[in-house]
């Protein structure tokens, strides 16, 4: 019976993600296909015209898409896998219509002591969309609560569906958030907002989100994905040198004094010269023709 699942579970996400029958030899002939693309809690796909955006949908719908192990190393699998994919120049992360992420799996972790958590460090698994050096898009509808909300954190640009909540309810729990909850929302919204939400559990619409500075654009939630997916192929359309310069600019202004940061800044811009897309990208501005890059 188990079997069975297994089979009727690898032929629907088969069907799912291919369309034509040169795919599905393709596909069926590859053993890598069992291993890599095997997914039970997520589904992952490219798309875009240039299928050069990586698309990664949380699919553990009857619990709200909690973040088991088994959820988190999945997404760590598909991050990486894209991450090495030539073609993906960004990536998108959505949920379902619901929830974007119900949190961390409660049910899983209710048992664990401290010497399991401090000693496994747990949470620390959860880094892998932190150390991805290609820009990542949340598309969060629904809820993004706890590990969810943080999850939606380390993405590089939030999208929010017009229904989406956010919020930090681990006080509710009798313990806090563990993976940027609370550093990353007082970035984001300042101290006094995230003071209020991490000691509340108060929730913030996608509006407030957006008025308060966690989400970057708010669209109607059915458009949601096809909006994400849109600017990540333009994202993806430029340098893969440029993007990732552009992204650790950022990330690591983020951190510094103003001053390291424009250093640090400056000296990315420099070293863009050593690329031959920069080149490109001048000269054919120079000769009014859309640039081809080469990401080298
Ligand atoms: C990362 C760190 C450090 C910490 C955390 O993330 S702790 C978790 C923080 N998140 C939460 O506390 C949210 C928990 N969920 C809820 O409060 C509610 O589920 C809800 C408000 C999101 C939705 O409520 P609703 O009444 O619409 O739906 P439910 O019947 O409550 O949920 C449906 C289904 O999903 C299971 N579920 C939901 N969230 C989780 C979760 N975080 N972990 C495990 N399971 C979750 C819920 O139990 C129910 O399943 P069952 O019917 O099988 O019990």
């Amino acid at each position: 019976m188990a079997c069975f699942r297994t089979s009727a579970r690898i032929c629907r996400q088969f069907l799912f993600n291919n369309s034509s029958s040169t795919k599905f030899s393709a596909v069926f002939s590859s053993p890598r296909w069992m291993s890599s693309g095997n997914y039970e809690y997520i589904i992952v796909e490219k798309k875009g015209e240039k299928n050069n955006v990586g698309f990664i949908q949380l699919n553990r719908p009857k619990a709200l898409n909690a973040l088991c192990k088994g959820l988190m190393s999945e997404l760590d699998q598909a991050v990486q896998k894209f991450e090495k994919d030539d073609d993906v120049g960004c990536i998108v992360l959505t949920g379902s219509d619901r929830a974007f992420a119900a949190g961390a799996d409660i049910k899983e972790m209710q048992t664990k002591e401290f010497s399991d958590v401090w000693r496994g460090n747990f949470l620390s698994e959860w880094d892998a969309l932190s150390r991805c050096s290609k820009p990542v898009i949340a598309a969060v509808n629904g809820f993004a609560l706890g590990g969810g909300c943080e999850v939606a954190m380390m993405c590089d640009i939030i999208y929010a569906g017009d229904k989406a909540q956010f919020g930090q309810p681990e006080i509710t729990l009798g313990t806090i958030p563990g993976a940027g909850g609370t550093q990353r929302l007082c970035k984001a919204v300042g101290k006094s907002k995230a003071m209020e939400m991490v000691l509340t559990a108060n929730r913030i619409s996608a509006e407030e989100a957006e008025k308060a500075g966690l989400v970057s654009k708010v669209v109607p939630a059915a458009e949601l994905v096809n909006e994400a997916i849109k600017t990540a192929e333009k994202i993806s359309s430029f340098s893969k040198i440029a993007t990732g310069m552009c992204k650790e600019a950022v990330n690591a202004g983020y951190e510094m004094s103003l001053k390291e940061g424009l250093h640090f800044e400056k000296r990315l811009f420099h070293a863009s010269f050593a690329s031959n897309d920069r080149r490109e990208g001048m000269t054919a501005f120079s000769e009014k023709r859309p640039p081809k890059f080469t990401d080298s």
